[in-house]
């Protein structure tokens, strides 16, 4: 799977769900401008489960929110599927988050007067959308939160909640779902299990996940584990261990605190004698070569 996806022609909307060119992103300007991201080039395939992971203030929840036309680039591109986010006007933003993308965020972000059943829908019903009452069984079903629909919010536990807004993201079946750390606010058992069901949407249901999360363990889930330092590529992973994935963090938390952890990691972690818990074809990665290469 990974060899060929390293050589399949950049936003092939069959293969390549989204992705960013040389994204760059300044908050503020002059001698106070923030680059949180500085040229990130990746892709993201149909079909996988990627995770996100960096050291705090690494760039993580800036790309994603402008993969997820949630902010804007200042500079590059972001793509879903074949459509270049940079080009959109708002309501063809609003439209595309709307068919295309489910957000599951730490906060849940439910509406509290709404049933579980009722925030469900709550995207297709404001879209004009019909619900697909097999999927949307099939989905509560999978979720285990089919007694639950009903409910308030307030009535319902915090895994509740989340296995309620996963859910919503996966309901109107989008091209891809976005997680800002999903399971930040849950305990470890619920955690896993709202994990297992990103997992499920790649391979039961054959959807695209991308989560930014700081927990090794919810990382271990995905087929790939990208790192960010400094707002760039700096390092990745094919299905890591929970262990794989605390080593590189531990190496970036570090050579941040040294002061410089991209220039370090190039030259550093890639090399660092960890490659047995790299698939072989993440090194033949387009992103890895190039961001190494820097
Ligand atoms: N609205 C903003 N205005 C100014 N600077 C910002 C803004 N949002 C983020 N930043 C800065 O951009 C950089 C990247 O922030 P970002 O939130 O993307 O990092 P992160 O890796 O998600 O961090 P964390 O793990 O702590 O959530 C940081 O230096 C942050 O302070």
């Amino acid at each position: 799977m990974t060899s060929a996806h390293a050589q399949i022609p950049r936003s092939d909307p069959e293969t390549v769900a989204a992705g960013a060119e040389n994204l760059t992103k300044v908050y503020g300007a002059g001698d106070t401008a923030v680059h949180a991201l500085r040229g990130v080039t990746i892709e993201f395939a149909t079909g996988e489960f990627t995770a996100i992971m960096g050291p705090s203030g690494s760039g993580k929840s800036t790309l994603m929110h402008c993969l997820a036309g949630l902010d804007d680039a200042s500079g590059g591109r972001a793509y879903i599927g074949d459509d270049n986010l940079t080009g959109l006007s708002d309501k063809e933003m609003t439209r595309l988050r709307r068919d295309r993308i489910g957000f599951v965020f730490q906060s849940f972000n439910l509406v509290p007067t709404l049933t579980a059943a009722e925030n469900i829908t709550l995207p297709l019903d404001i879209a004009g959308r019909d619900v697909d009452q097999q999927w949307f069984d099939a989905v509560v079903n999978r979720l285990g939160i089919a007694d639950r629909l009903g409910h308030l919010p307030t009535e319902l536990s915090g895994g509740q909640q989340q296995r309620v807004a996963c859910a919503r993201a996966l309901v109107g079946r989008p091209a891809i779902i976005f997680g800002d750390e999903p399971t930040g606010n849950l305990d470890s058992r619920s955690s896993g299990e709202v994990l297992s069901i990103l997992r499920a949407a790649t391979d039961e249901f054959g959807q695209t996940v991308v989560i930014v999360t700081h927990d090794p363990r919810a990382a271990s889930y995905a087929d790939r584990v990208v790192f960010l330092a400094d707002g760039q590529i700096v390092r990745e992973l094919r299905r890591p261990s929970a262990d794989d994935v605390f080593e590189v963090m531990r190496h970036l938390d570090g050579a941040g605190r040294s002061g410089d952890a991209a220039e370090s990691d190039g030259s550093g972690a890639a090399d660092g004698g960890k490659h047995e818990a790299t698939d072989a074809d993440a090194a033949t990665d387009s992103t890895t070569q190039g961001t190494e290469a820097r």
